[in-house]
């Protein structure tokens, strides 16, 4: 870069997305009855601000008088604010940190917000320049210093004079008291910032107008650019906030939506996504596979992948993730409590409280104690349901197409009609798997004990609902809880409607088995770092359908990934083209299951065109990636 460049960054709306009064006021007025009209009347004050329509030192008193703030309020605003960093600034830390020396922030916001949100990139204390307020003995604010200079009109430009900054000055910001600090001869460049927020006026008095950081070092020709241009990651169905403030740490593009999107929304937003975050709702086709050709992983926030076509994922070489057991204790916990509740009758006696009706009976209401539950698939919930219950007294017996050691003293059963016809309540575990559809059929329950519990809190399609209905109408059932439903909605709050509505002992919970924030913050943080591993570095770890292989550290100059279908002889073409190219094989690593061979191989150069199409040509393969260190 030049030498003796001073950059000064403004803060709202330009480091962080939003206004930081805003959020505040949000937060203060959370339960004021004028919530609405104050919110509207301080928005409407900062935009006039920023336009350079009103004066700075008016709008900053009028905006603080319709506001009640306490140290709390503070504490949740920095909370929010460290989540609205604005993205080119997130993924550019590096540009901060090796600046140090040359960057201030300037602003009108308060230093107990700005300083615990720019901290974290490197940027000095004493380059941080920000209005303060003032507290009482309680910690409740009294209001602001209005000595300081940027509390006042001009208030950048005094401060800066002060600054008396001797090197060139660029000013970056997205509001008119940014451009002050340029018409007033303190910058050589104003370089106007929309990647927020776009002011027609501010962008016309500008110099350069950049819609991202990366515009700062083209116009500026800083040498400093960012080091790749950025993936792109999409996240659905409300995963945990975690995940999209790590993507963007680690210098992603994100969006993230709340809902599932059906086929053709999914379709067309995944032309340029490299990675795409979903929960159980969002079906993941063969079509929806084959169009997304920037598709490098799948990650399923989530315990159950049969919602993606896993055989399509590896023809295209795209690597598929889940969280095999971070939800596995919450599922258990509400099948425990179901059980409890319907042995009890309570779900029936609580809807009819609810509706005023007082029923206090023993009759038909049992401890669990000695009762025996049968579990049908023994995996991760299916034994740890068996060693709680039987902590809870219970006698516990299983079965499970696959050969299961049995924990404490759960009695292995080898065929499924031995534990329908013993059990006192039946819970269904299997996997999502296309055999497992209707598992639980007529038969099934005919098979079961008169008065039976019988849960499902594992997939929708292996219960035949129709003949769960009859034998509910029949009486024979003492009741059921269903987690999973068929055609559940893609909306968090929609309505839904079921047959076994109708009945009373019915637990009916909206796919919550694993909705606890402990299971959603732990998948979001197992489920992303295997991704972003996987797709900076190459590690396949927690893959549900490539080779596992953990890397070491990246530490040459590029590591290629070859991806291919698992037959002989691919090895040794893609070390002859090495070899043929001049390339010194540094390190190398190989791994293959039944569908896919996977080798990693870092080299001490960088690879050309001709070496990648030559690999890309060898036959049978998937996909070629190469890495940069
Ligand atoms: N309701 C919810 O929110 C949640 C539901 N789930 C679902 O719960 C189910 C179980 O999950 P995990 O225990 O983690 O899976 P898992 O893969 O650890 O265990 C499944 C077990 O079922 C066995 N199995 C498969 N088909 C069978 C059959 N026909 N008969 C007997 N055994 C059979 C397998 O051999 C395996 O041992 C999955 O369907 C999963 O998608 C998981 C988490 C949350
Ligand atoms: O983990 C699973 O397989 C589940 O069924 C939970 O799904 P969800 O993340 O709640 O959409």
């Amino acid at each position: 870069m030049q030498r003796n460049t001073t950059f000064l960054f403004d803060f709202d709306s330009t480091f962080i997305q939003v206004e930081s009064l805003e959020i505040l006021a949000e937060i203060a007025l959370a339960n004021h009855p004028e919530k609405a009209e104050r919110l509207q009347a301080i928005q409407s004050i900062t935009e006039q601000a920023m336009e350079g329509r009103y004066s700075y030192q008016e709008s900053l008193a009028e905006r603080m008088k319709l506001l009640d703030l306490n140290q709390s309020h503070l504490t949740q605003a920095i909370e929010l604010l460290k989540q609205k960093i604005t993205p080119s600034i997130l993924r550019n830390r590096a540009f901060f940190q090796t600046h140090a020396d040359n960057i201030h922030v300037i602003t009108g916001a308060f230093i107990e917000l700005v300083w615990p949100v720019v901290s974290p990139f490197g940027i000095k204390r004493e380059n941080v320049h920000a209005n303060r307020f003032i507290y009482d003995y309680e910690g409740d604010v009294l209001g602001y210093d209005h000595h300081q200079l940027l509390a006042q009109d001009q208030g950048k430009v005094k401060l800066v004079q002060k600054l008396a900054l001797k090197d060139d000055v660029i000013m970056i910001g997205d509001g008119y008291n940014d451009y002050e600090v340029k018409a007033a001869g303190l910058a050589s460049t104003f370089v106007a910032f929309t990647e927020n927020i776009t002011r027609n006026n501010v962008a016309d008095a500008a110099d350069a107008v950049i819609h991202e950081l990366e515009g700062l070092f083209i116009t500026c020709q800083l040498p400093f650019t960012s080091p790749k241009s950025p993936k792109k990651v999409l996240l659905l169905e409300n995963i945990h906030p975690f995940v999209e403030l790590y993507f963007k740490e680690n210098g992603f593009l994100v969006e993230s939506l709340p809902g599932a999107l059906n086929a053709k929304e999914l379709h067309s937003k995944l032309h340029d996504v490299s990675i795409l975050g979903i929960r159980s709702k969002t079906e993941v086709t063969a079509n929806i596979i084959e169009g997304a050709e920037k598709l490098e992983a799948l990650g399923a926030f989530c315990i159950g992948t049969n919602q993606i076509d896993i055989n399509k994922a590896c023809e295209q070489g795209i690597a598929v993730f889940n969280a095999p057991f971070s939800n596995t204790r919450s599922v258990v916990e509400l099948a425990i409590a179901e059980i409890i509740l319907l042995a009890r009758n309570a779900a029936a006696l609580s809807g009819k409280l609810a509706k005023g009706q007082w029923h206090k009976s023993s009759t038909g209401a049992h401890e669990v104690r000695g009762k025996t539950l049968g579990i049908i698939g023994y995996g991760n919930i299916g034994s740890q349901l068996s060693i709680i219950a039987e902590a809870l007294g219970m006698r516990v017996i299983f079965y499970d197409i696959a050969d299961k050691l049995p924990l404490g003293n759960a009695k292995r059963c080898h065929h499924m009609d031995e534990v329908l016809t013993q059990a006192d309540i039946v819970s269904i575990h299997v996997d999502g798997r296309k055999e497992n559809h209707h598992l639980i059929d007529a038969k099934s329950f005919a098979l079961m004990k008169p008065g039976v519990i019988f849960l499902n809190l594992s997939r929708d399609f292996t219960v035949d609902y129709e003949a769960l209905n009859e034998v509910m109408r029949s009486g024979k059932m003492k009741g059921c809880g269903i987690d999973v439903f068929t055609n559940e909605p893609h909306e968090s709050k929609s309505e839904y409607q079921t047959p076994l509505q109708q009945f009373e002992n019915v637990i009916l919970t909206p796919h919550i088995g694993g909705s606890t924030e402990e299971a959603q913050q732990h998948i979001g943080e197992y489920v992303s770092k295997n991704l972003c591993s996987y797709v900076n570095e190459g590690s396949s770890t927690g893959s549900v359908n490539f080779p596992q292989l953990s890397l070491p550290s990246m530490n040459y100059p590029q590591r290629i990934i070859h991806i291919h279908k698992n037959v002989p002889g691919i090895l040794a073409q893609i070390n002859r083209l090495f070899a043929e190219s001049g390339s010194n094989i540094e390190g190398q690593f190989l791994k293959t299951n039944q569908e896919i061979g996977y080798v990693i191989t870092d080299i001490n150069r960088q690879c050309d065109d001709k070496l990648l199409q030559q690999l890309q040509a060898i036959p049978h393969t998937i996909k070629v990636r190469v890495l940069d260190k």
